[in-house]
């Protein structure tokens, strides 16, 4: 599949098809579960500072709260899809059945561009946003949190409308807030890390040793970046890192051998993201193209800026020296590419599963607030390991004892959960 007709709900429907066909799931379970519950589409009319109204698109779809409250991010992309959100909600209930924490799936999205809207634009959309899902969203039914391109202050304006039109506060309807406002320590860092706790696992079951390993990473964003910090500071070697140029327009791929000092590297971006290509070649990198990082002579390939990165016509510049792949990024990879994963005995470790740690500690974030008692970082980071390394174990122990790719793996103990949620409240 091109990037032009690349379908992510279709993605999501195929592996889970695949997975239900294997497990031999009922007809009930499967038409339950292979389309979201429920969807908003909405208009969010917005006042601009220039005294124009812009009307933007805004979604909300929650796949299944079987488990508990739907629970995922809200993206801001001028690119967005209904489809792709569709998808993204599919995969957060699958995420929060492999993890085991109760909750089910749901995700949402804004068609915007937020590096174009003053501050005060994002704020009037952020609040937009809310009022046209006020009745459909909160602690007990689904739970908001950020995503690409979204952060803490606008989950925290969100946050203030739910708050003001409840009239009452609710700091567990939304999570990602900022820390001191409801937010927890350890979740800027949650899914990175969290990445880099399942890829540990991965080596030690595949016996490699992680400081004699070298990396390369596409997308340098919050999952990127701080699962770069957590492998540079196990040991081991990052040699590149490819990330979108917003001035460009194109993505580059920037090289270091000797490895990439990611303090260094975030010196150089500016707010939105972008690496100072003159000022990192001064420092030494080469500058490649942005499918460069498919290509490097590597252990590990961290894919976690996009979905569908990892395609049939990429596939073959992927580097016989590469052993495992982590799919920080949600749907990086095409049904396509799977197969030639599969046929070439990489060890991959799925979305779903890789990058979990950001529900989870927002999980975390929600017990917190509901309690309205936070832990110390130590504390959340620990139990953050704690769950992401049980889950790990949990599928490549079924994969091992089953011969099951480790995709198909997590999705036959997600589907197995979500579906005895669904049986057990009398839905099928
Ligand atoms: N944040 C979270 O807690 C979670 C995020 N995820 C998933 O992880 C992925 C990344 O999310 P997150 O880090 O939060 O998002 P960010 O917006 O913080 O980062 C995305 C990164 O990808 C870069 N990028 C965009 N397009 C390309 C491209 N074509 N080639 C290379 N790099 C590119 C961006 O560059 P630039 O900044 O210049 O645009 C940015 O560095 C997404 O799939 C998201 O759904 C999954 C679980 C939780
Ligand atoms: O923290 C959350 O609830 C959202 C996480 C998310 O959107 C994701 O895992 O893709």
């Amino acid at each position: 599949m091109t990037q032009e007709n690349y379908n992510a709900y279709q993605t999501a429907q195929k592996q889970f098809d695949d997975v239900a066909d294997l497990v031999n799931l009922n007809q009930s379970a499967r038409e339950i579960l292979r389309e979201p519950s429920r969807e908003f589409h909405f208009t969010i009319p917005v006042k601009m500072d220039d005294g124009t109204t812009k009307v933007f698109k805004g979604y909300r779809i929650q796949h299944n709260d079987a488990r508990g409250p739907a629970k995922g991010g809200i993206r801001f992309d001028p690119n967005e899809t209904v489809d792709t959100i569709r998808a993204l909600s599919m995969w957060m209930t699958w995420k929060t059945a492999v993890v085991d924490i109760p909750l089910g799936g749901g995700k949402g999205g804004i068609v915007c561009d937020p590096r174009t809207l003053s501050d005060a634009e994002q704020e009037r959309l952020c609040r937009g946003y809310i009022r046209q899902l006020v009745k459909n969203i909160g602690e007990l039914n689904d739970v908001p949190a950020p995503d690409v391109m979204s952060n803490a202050q606008h989950m925290l304006w969100m946050l203030d409308e739910y708050e003001t039109i409840k009239g009452a506060r609710y700091p567990g309807a939304i999570t990602g807030k900022p820390v001191g406002m409801g937010g927890s320590l350890g979740r800027t860092e949650a899914t990175g890390y969290g990445v880099i706790y399942t890829l540990r696992e991965a080596l030690k079951t595949l016996n490699i040793d992680i400081t004699e390993t070298t990396a390369s990473i596409q997308g340098f964003g919050n999952v990127a970046e701080y699962a770069a910090r957590l492998y540079s500071a196990m040991g081991g070697k990052i040699l590149t890192i490819s990330t979108w140029d917003n001035q460009d327009k194109k993505a580059y791929t920037y090289r270091n051998p000797n490895g990439i000092d990611v303090d260094q590297l975030v010196l150089i971006k500016d707010k939105f993201g972008t690496i100072d290509k003159e000022k990192a070649v001064s420092m030494g990198y080469e500058l490649l193209d942005g499918d460069a990082w498919l290509e490097q002579e590597v252990d590990i390939l961290l894919p976690a800026a996009l979905e569908n990165q990892i395609t049939a016509e990429k596939f073959p510049l992927i580097n016989q020296s590469v052993k495992v792949i982590c799919e920080g990024a949600n749907g990086p990879t095409s049904t396509e590419a799977d197969q030639l994963i599969k046929d070439r005995g990489i060890y991959l470790v799925p979305d779903f599963l890789c990058n979990a740690g950001g529900v989870t500690c927002s999980y975390f974030e929600q017990v917190q607030s509901n309690m309205n008692y936070f832990w110390d970082k130590e504390e959340v980071l620990d139990k953050l390991d704690t769950k992401m390394t049980a889950a790990f174990h949990a599928v490549h122990e079924l994969a091992e004892e089953k011969q099951l790719y480790m995709r198909d793996a997590a999705y036959v103990i997600a589907i197995d959960r979500v579906a005895n949620a669904v049986k057990q409240r009398g839905w099928i």
